[in-house]
């Protein structure tokens, strides 16, 4: 994020209201957010969401959308011009926010020659947990990220980049946060660690953390989110549930290729298709391409296309289903 918040001497006085706790139950929620770094230029219009209390939500969108704004508003960095966000109800600068908070930013620095452990301990005692745990609860989140035991007491200027960002990760998860903002947070990790941080994005949703991830990676992002919201030109302009089988993108792609030279006519690979709910997307020299519902809409397909007399040879599932919101269809009606 490259913009500091600018001062707001009108916005709700963070250290006057101290709350014993805040609702995290109520989640996150963005209304009617418009930002302008520019007269003019806006970078987010109306933005309206609510993360719900405990779900990974995840943030996609081209190069440019705003993204990395939106997440500067939601924690309380950057001011929007207008509307609103709270987070367990309280403004995202409001010390109580703060304290539930946990925040992985796309570009970390490092610069102040200290080791990792010395690094975590310091944000142990930013985030005011007990000084007599420091040294346990170090240790046990360098160990949860998968930091090499060997770097621990090394000096951080010399970490590579996957290093630093699970180092990064240790620090956002060090204070024991209920909100976990994570910016591009496999930048960098090698697939070792991809895999690595999405059992462990696993564990920590288990615990109720509340998980919003700004990220390019959309195979990561389709496998650990519940849901996804789809960024363009400042505004959402999808809100998907990955996990609900009416959503549109969550349908799956099924891709068939038959034996021999011989293939039905489109039309009536259309129209087969269409009987047993599924969409024939398009075709090409040697494979078709079918949306259907899921696994059991699948096995329909491949039933009817056999009866129908195509001596189907394979079928396989296409990955990356977010993908097709970067289509110009928007994934929508295949
Ligand atoms: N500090 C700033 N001053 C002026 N314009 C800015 C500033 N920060 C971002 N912008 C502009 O706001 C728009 C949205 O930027 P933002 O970084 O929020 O997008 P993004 O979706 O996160 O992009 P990316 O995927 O490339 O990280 C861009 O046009 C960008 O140039």
């Amino acid at each position: 994020m490259s913009t500091a918040r600018p001062q707001q001497p009108d916005t709700p006085a963070a250290a006057s209201e101290q709350p014993s706790s805040a609702p995290a139950a109520l989640g996150i929620q963005v209304e009617g957010v418009s930002k302008s770094y520019r007269r003019g230029q806006r970078v987010l219009s109306d933005v309206n969401l609510h993360i719900r209390a405990g779900e990974t939500f995840g943030i996609i969108g081209p190069n440019g959308a705003g993204k990395t704004t939106l997440f500067g508003c939601m924690l309380g960095l950057l001011w929007p011009d207008s509307g609103t966000v709270r987070i367990a109800g309280l403004p995202p600068d409001h010390l109580e926010v703060r304290r539930l908070t946990g925040y992985l930013p796309e570009r970390l620095t490092f610069d102040q020659g200290l080791t990792a452990r010395q690094f975590l301990a310091f944000h142990h005692s930013l985030a005011e947990r007990p000084a007599h745990e420091r040294h346990q609860e170090v240790e046990t989140h360098l160990t949860l990220v998968g930091l090499d035991k060997a770097m621990w007491d090394r000096d951080t200027r010399k970490f590579s980049r996957g290093m630093l960002q699970r180092l990064g990760l240790a620090q956002a998860l060090v204070g024991q946060p209920r909100f976990l903002f994570l910016d591009e947070p496999t930048l960098g990790i090698d697939p070792e660690g991809v895999l690595h941080l999405r059992t462990l994005l696993r564990d920590i949703k288990s615990r109720g953390v509340t998980v919003i991830i700004n990220s390019h990676d959309l195979a990561q992002l389709e496998k650990v989110c519940d849901r996804v919201a789809f960024f363009r030109a400042g505004r959402v302009e999808a809100l998907e549930d990955l996990g609900s089988p009416s959503s549109s993108i969550t349908r799956h792609v099924l891709q068939v290729r038959w034996a021999g030279t011989q293939t039905l006519a489109p039309e009536q690979l259309a129209t087969v298709a269409k009987e047993v709910d599924a969409t024939l997307l398009d075709t090409t020299e040697d494979s078709l391409r079918f949306s259907v519902e899921d696994d059991w809409g699948a096995s329909r397909l491949l039933r009817a296309l056999l009866q129908a007399g195509l001596p189907v040879a394979s079928a396989s599932r296409e990955e990356g289903r977010l993908e097709r919101f970067f289509q110009p269809n928007g994934g929508r009606n295949p």
